[in-house]
């Protein structure tokens, strides 16, 4: 499975208009040049993840206008699109942080809304609902966990996903700058803890006055990282070989040894 993250910079001065109308072209870019099976892009890339005061005004109906680009940019493209996250408004008005997955024919595969909200007591943890369900999502090439940026720091979250049989966790976000270091450990730690390839897409740029961390990055079973980006705009694409995880879990089977959490103590 060929991969490819888009990490966008998500910078003050370009409208949500003309950045949708950008990112949709730049997926079509990418899989024609790169040829990808899947395109992951980052959390909330039409605000920016910090510009909280801009989430209202600009949240969607799930499909709404970026939902309606990134379908078709996928169909146009042919390729599995994680098309990151939306701010999302339901029918009785309440917002969540909800990412969108489409299959190479533009129909929706999956939706997840994020569980766990970052801000503590403001922010996307005051403005936005959280999500209540795990969800993975079955292509072809590997079962995919979801989750989304502060998601990382939650450990049992990823366990339930791999209890779910994923074999993959796609990670969009907008880590900031200043806690770059926590971002690459907790992608690591998850791939490493969980023996699945984590495909972690950031922004780049600064927007609401916060510096992005950029540096998206995607581990394998082991924990190697296999490709890093830079702090700006940037293409990562990579090759996965699936095989990987269940020779992994074959050859250091320690999640078999688990004890707690599950039903029945395998020893
Ligand atoms: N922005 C987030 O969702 C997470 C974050 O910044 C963190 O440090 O965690």
């Amino acid at each position: 499975m060929r991969a490819s993250l888009i990490q966008i910079a998500v910078d003050e001065g370009e409208s949500v208009n003309s950045r949708r109308s950008r990112v949709s072209s730049l997926v079509r870019e990418v899989a024609g040049r790169e040829r990808p099976d899947l395109v992951v892009l980052p959390e909330l890339w039409t605000t920016g993840a910090f510009a909280y005061e801009t989430f209202a005004s600009e949240a969607e109906s799930l499909e709404g206008p970026t939902y309606e680009a990134m379908a078709k940019a996928a169909s146009d493209a042919g390729v599995w699109l994680h098309a990151g996250s939306v701010p999302e408004r339901d029918a009785s008005g309440d917002l969540y942080n909800t990412s969108l997955v489409f299959s190479p024919d533009g129909s929706l595969a999956a939706s997840y809304r994020k569980i766990h909200r970052f801000g503590f007591d403001k922010g996307e943890a005051v403005l936005m609902g959280a999500g209540s369900e795990l969800v993975t999502v079955r292509t072809p090439a590997a079962a995919i966990g979801l989750a989304t940026c502060y998601d990382l720091r939650f450990p049992e979250l990823f366990r339930g996903l791999v209890d779910a049989g994923a074999e993959m966790f796609v990670v969009p976000a907008g880590w900031p700058a200043r806690r770059r270091e926590h971002w690459t450990l907790f992608a690591r730690a998850r791939a490493v803890e969980d023996q699945v390839y984590v495909l972690a897409c950031g922004t780049g740029g600064t927007h609401a006055g916060v510096p992005q961390a950029g540096h998206s990055v995607v581990v394998d079973p082991w924990g190697e990282v296999l490709a890093e980006a830079g702090d700006g705009e940037e293409v990562l694409t990579v090759d996965l070989d699936l095989a990987k995880v269940a020779a992994t879990r074959e050859q250091f089977p320690a999640l078999k040894d688990r004890l707690l959490g599950v039903e029945a103590p395998p020893r």
